[in-house]
């Protein structure tokens, strides 16, 4: 099983490209095959969660024409069967935009009850909902999802909680049903954004996307596009607490400064220095770093998928900080594992107290999920001494070449596949 290990206390110094949202992808992949057109997709990151629904959308006919690693065309023409295969689904939470993007287009869906990570109970009920206002039939049966309609209509549908994988489903459905749909309470993310932008750019009728009310006119047909995603915030989010935990100096380029000013509000309360250029943001924290509180919430709030990056350059900060986490009530599972590395932090119910400590030391750890994984790397690279990161298959889900940029930036990090690696790794870093 492949390991990340890391010899900490190198400053992360330089500059970092990001790549595209992972978030955004899948559900821009997954509605590439709503037209019989080729679609061009960009800026894709080539993390495990897109090859998995690629692999996921060639099942079951879709053509997949890599033409480089962030480059992808989609042709949905050949698509014969509406029933996705579980080996692919339970590998990741998105192909339940499979769901959406098939019962849009061909008014019939089956697709398995999803994985991704596990950080909480995780319904569905609110996607099911929006179907099921749009006129679907929808059953659960032998742990598929099954989605069939005579006709898709246009509905009015409030959802009962900000959710925002059920806004970008019933928002593909709706676009290729007969008539208006209004979708209340609609989450307003970065990612809802983009996918109405590429379903637009195919001739779907949606606007109000980034608002809390969407309103979509279905239209007949979809045609082809050529289309390039946002920049993954929650990746240039863990870049820039990495900096914070190591006292580095990082420019994150490539990325929406708008998009990142709840982590930026967050680096300037802890004490660092922020510059904001058009398409980057550099974070100066040279000073030790100051305590402060954070509570996950929707956007514009600060994103539950960067909770873990800021417990982990916290428990660096001199004082008391107390992060709440409204969204997954499971998201705390890498605490145990950062008290091996010497954090004072305890959880009570869905708030973690932390008391700010002056170092970590190294440790053997295990990445529970994919954020948590990286906020573990996060206090290796900050730690005195070496650190192995166990279970990294959850940090490569949603980070591309996550150890090669981090030594662009001055970390010593080596992905390493077996024990003789591991201690060639530790007789070089000594
Ligand atoms: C693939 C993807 O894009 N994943 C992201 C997506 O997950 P995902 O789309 O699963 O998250 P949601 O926004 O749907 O979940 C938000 C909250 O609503 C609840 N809920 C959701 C749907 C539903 O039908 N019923 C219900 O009760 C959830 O349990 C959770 O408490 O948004 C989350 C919140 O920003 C991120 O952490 C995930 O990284
Ligand atoms: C939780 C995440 O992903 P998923 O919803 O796919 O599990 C994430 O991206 O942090």
């Amino acid at each position: 099983m492949d390991q990340y290990v890391i010899k900490g206390g190198n400053p992360l110094v330089g500059e970092v490209e990001i790549g595209g949202a992972k978030n955004a992808a899948l559900a821009i992949l997954a509605a590439a095959i709503m037209t019989d057109d080729t679609v061009l997709i960009e800026n894709l990151p080539d993390v495990r969660d897109i090859n998995v629904l690629l692999e996921a959308m060639q099942q079951i006919g879709a053509q997949v024409d890599r033409t480089d690693r962030h480059t992808v065309k989609i042709n949905g023409s050949r698509i014969g069967d509406y029933s996705v295969d579980y080996e692919y689904i339970k590998r990741i939470r998105a192909s339940y935009y499979l769901l959406g993007a098939l019962l849009g287009k061909y008014k019939k869906a089956e697709v398995p009850l999803p994985g991704g990570c596990n950080i909480g109970s995780r319904p569905i009920d609110q996607h099911l909902k929006g179907f099921r206002a749009l006129g679907a039939d929808v059953k659960i049966e032998y742990g598929f999802i099954v989605a069939e309609a005579e006709k898709l209509r246009g509905s009015h549908i409030y959802l009962d909680v900000v959710s925002v994988g059920a806004t970008i489903n019933i928002m593909m459905a709706a676009s290729m049903a007969e008539g208006n749909t209004v979708i209340e309470n609609a989450a307003k993310e970065p990612h809802v954004v983009d996918v109405a932008n590429f379903l637009n750019s195919m001739g779907a009728n949606i606007k109000g996307a980034g608002t809390d009310v969407i309103r979509i006119r279905g239209v007949e047909r979809l045609h082809a596009t050529e289309y390039s995603i946002i920049p993954d915030q929650i990746e240039a989010g863990t870049f820039m607490f990495a900096a914070a935990a190591t006292r580095g100096d990082v420019t994150v380029k490539n990325v929406i400064p708008k998009h990142l000013e709840a982590a930026t509000s967050k680096l300037l309360e802890i004490g660092c220095e922020i510059e904001e250029l058009d398409d980057a943001v550099r974070v100066v924290c040279s000073k030790g770093l100051r305590s402060t509180n954070v509570k996950t919430l929707p956007y514009p709030g600060f994103p539950t998928d960067m909770q873990p990056q800021i417990t982990a350059a916290l428990a660096l900060a001199k004082g008391s900080s107390i992060v709440t986490e409204s969204i997954f009530e499971n998201r705390f599972k890498y605490v145990d594992e950062l008290a091996r590395m010497g954090a004072n932090i305890k959880v009570e119910g869905n708030t973690a107290i932390i008391e700010g400590v002056e170092r970590y030391t190294g440790a053997q750890v295990s990445s529970p999920d994919l954020r948590a994984g990286a906020a573990l790397v996060i206090a290796g690279l900050a730690a005195d001494g070496i650190t192995v990161v166990d279970d990294i298959h959850f940090i490569e889900r949603g980070y591309e070449r996550f150890d090669e940029k981090l030594r662009s930036l001055g970390a010593e990090i080596e992905k390493v596949e077996d024990e003789r690696a591991l201690q060639k790794f530790r007789l070089r870093v000594g």
